[in-house]
């Protein structure tokens, strides 16, 4: 074997192994799954955007409002999967408590509260009048 190929390269690397097309978006879709197993606050989420899409059709909301939900909550479904990533690794290379490894832990747990906090207006400006109408409605109030 010449040595270029023994070393996979002009970089040196050692070669990459061909993979399926479909098989980046396998390991991806089984790290969001993993985070609605064993995550409670990711199934809170998914919860929470299956209700705001209902609620969004019921009420027919314009597609510009409706794009506003849907990234909203995107933000926050995608926030607690790379805030599970952080636990993940931090578990690894820190499972001794570490002032670093406690700040890491906190910031992502931020991100996923900036995120969800900033889902709950968007959905309070687009879906609040018509929930409050449909309260009123169901308590017999004008
Ligand atoms: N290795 C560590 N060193 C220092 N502090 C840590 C460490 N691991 C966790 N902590 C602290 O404990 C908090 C809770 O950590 P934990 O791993 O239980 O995540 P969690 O917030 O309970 O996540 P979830 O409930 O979403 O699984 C962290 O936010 C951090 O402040």
């Amino acid at each position: 074997m010449r040595s270029r190929e023994r070393s996979g390269g002009p970089s040196g690397k050692p070669p990459r192994r061909r993979r399926a097309p479909v098989g980046g978006f396998d390991h991806a879709t089984r790290g969001v799954l993993a985070t609605v197993r064993t995550q409670r606050n990711m199934k809170f989420h998914v919860l929470a955007a299956v209700a705001v899409v209902a609620a969004g059709l019921l009420f027919r909301v314009s597609a510009l409002e409706f794009a506003a939900l849907v990234l909203a909550m995107t933000l926050v479904l995608a926030a607690e999967v790379l805030n599970t990533a952080v636990e993940a690794l931090v578990d690894l290379v820190s499972p001794e408590p570490h002032p670093l490894a406690k700040l890491a832990k906190d910031c992502a747990a931020g991100a996923v509260l900036v995120c969800a906090v900033g889902a709950a207006v968007v959905g309070l400006l687009v879906l609040g009048d018509d929930v409050l109408a449909l309260a009123r409605s169901v308590a017999g109030r004008p």
